[in-house]
């Protein structure tokens, strides 16, 4: 006689706070079940972070829910209602490929979305089929990931399961969805959202939402609105320089890819840049430059102007008033992120002290990257290990004069050379993701269904500043310049 297995709970526990808000804000809508999933890459570590048991993730009745093919219990998905700003043209958007299962309470008590991205069509896909491709979910999943593992606010990737069917895009491509966890999904776009087709009563009751879920220490005594206001630039203020300071270009920064949570969120056309150049634009549809990497500071500036007016009603009876509230904060934006970034800088020279003439020092070094079209990472990974034969600057006498003022620079600290040295290492990554080495891995994967090269990649990059011979190898450049290098998004 056969024992009768035990089942293995999932570990779901979910609350839907988002759907107890008035229902114009989304729509109740269930995912399409696909013909065939598989899972094809599981998150254990954030699996069983979220109190989720891996084994019953990876059965056929866990790979059911993260194909939307059931619905587990306790979710009640729903597709949320946004607006946004795309290039600069506001529209009416929504998920229009996305559905939210519901809140992850996890072991920690922390509340979390839990999103399948690619669910099929919801009243909010307009003209799209609802669904994504599986090169597309799995270069999301290895970025995410890495920026999590870089130390900068993200949502994260759970799984990926392909769907066993065809997207139709230029070619015919098979289909994935992709499980997203997030803080929340709350996007500046969902504030432009309730502020356009909402009442006054909507935008307070989403204002005071995001203030319960994501700023729960707000005083009784102070303006909550405006304080709402100041939290997500500042927010903002540190994601945004901690991409500059890695060199990653988000590629699509329209008002609805901005999350209220301060985390980065939708890797579409993203990208990490090579040589060092501000003019830097990845994404194919970017024609103007408008989401350069230099121009990411401004554009998020431009985002949050556009939170604040949203906000406006709010925030003073008073129009003028509340108009001169929100500027004052609007304009606070530009400090805070240079103070973040500058801070950083300091810590990729080694630096620990301030003085004056560092941001000279720092753009001194910068411009001559442009220059010479050093490579970003690799210049910065050259001055940590000393090794300054490893960035094309070398055998310039602008690089060596900037050279002695930096060793000039750290000697008048009181820290250590080590401590210097220590500093660096813990902010120079060994490697980022190589838009080449992440192509290589989506090619085996998605053309082979070889996913050795993603996992072995994944691993890499999971432990960016272990600076190991490993990483090494993973952080030499590709043979041909990726200056032609595009992504594409929406697919
Ligand atoms: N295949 C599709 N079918 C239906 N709607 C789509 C499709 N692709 C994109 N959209 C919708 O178009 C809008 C803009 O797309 P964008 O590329 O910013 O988002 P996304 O990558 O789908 O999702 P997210 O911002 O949630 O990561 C969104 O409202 C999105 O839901
Ligand atoms: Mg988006």
């Amino acid at each position: 006689m056969t024992e009768k297995k035990a089942i293995i709970e999932t570990g779901w526990n979910f609350d839907n706070s988002y759907a107890r808000l008035p229902e114009s804000f989304f729509s109740r809508f269930n995912p399409t079940p696909v013909r065939s999933p598989k899972l094809i890459i599981l998150n254990d570590p954030l699996a069983t972070s979220l109190g989720l048991n891996v084994q019953a993730l990876q059965s056929n009745d866990g790979v059911a829910d993260l194909a939307g093919n059931q619905i587990p219990e306790g979710a009640l998905p729903l597709a949320q209602a946004y607006a946004g700003h795309q290039f600069g043209h506001f529209n009416l958007l929504g998920d229009g490929r996305a559905l939210l299962l519901g809140e992850q309470i996890t072991p920690l008590g922390e509340r979390v979305d839990i999103q399948l991205k690619g669910a099929g069509k919801t009243p909010y896909s307009r003209r799209g089929d609802g669904r994504a491709a599986l090169g597309p979910m799995l270069r999301e999943y290895i970025i995410s990931e890495a920026m999590y593992a870089l130390g900068i606010a993200t949502t994260r990737s759970l799984a990926v399961v392909s769907t066993g069917e065809l997207v139709i895009r230029e070619t015919n491509l098979p289909g994935a969805i992709l499980t997203r966890v997030a803080a929340s999904h709350l996007r500046v776009g969902t504030f432009q959202f309730v502020s356009n087709w909402g009442t006054e009563e909507d935008l307070r009751a989403l204002a005071d939402y995001t203030l319960q879920r994501h700023f729960p220490e707000v005083d009784a005594d102070v303006n909550r609105y405006l304080f709402l206001l100041q939290e997500v630039i500042k927010r903002q203020a540190v994601l945004i320089a901690k991409w500059q300071l890695v060199g990653f270009i988000h590629g699509v920064m329209n008002t609805d890819n901005m999350a209220i949570s301060g985390e980065t969120i939708d890797y579409g056309p993203c990208a990490f840049m090579d040589a060092y150049d501000p003019a830097t634009v990845f994404s194919s549809i970017d024609i103007h430059g408008r989401y350069a990497y230099g121009n990411q500071p401004p554009i998020a500036a431009w985002n949050l102007a556009r939170f604040a007016e949203t906000l406006l009603p709010l925030l003073h009876d008073n129009k003028e008033q509340a108009i001169e509230l929100a500027q004052d904060a609007i304009s606070d934006f530009s400090a805070l992120y240079h103070r973040n970034w500058l801070k950083g800088m300091r810590a990729k020279l080694g630096i620990f002290n301030e003085e004056l003439q560092d941001e000279s020092l720092i753009e001194g070094l910068l411009s001559m990257m442009q220059k010479y079209g050093a490579d970003y990472t690799n210049t910065f990974r050259a001055l940590t290990f000393d090794k300054p034969e490893d960035t094309v600057l070398v055998g310039t006498t602008e690089f060596d004069q900037w050279h002695d003022l930096w060793q000039a620079r750290l000697g008048r600290q009181q820290e250590p050379k080590d401590s210097s040295h220590q500093l660096m290492r813990s902010s120079n990554p060994a490697l980022i993701p190589r838009n080449h080495r992440v192509e290589d891995a989506l090619e085996a994967a998605v053309q082979q269904g070889d996913y050795s090269v993603m996992e072995r990649l994944l691993a890499v990059l999971s432990n960016p500043f272990a600076h190991t011979p490993e990483q090494s190898e993973y952080a030499t450049l590709p043979a041909q310049s990726t200056c032609a290098y595009r992504t594409f998004c929406g697919t």
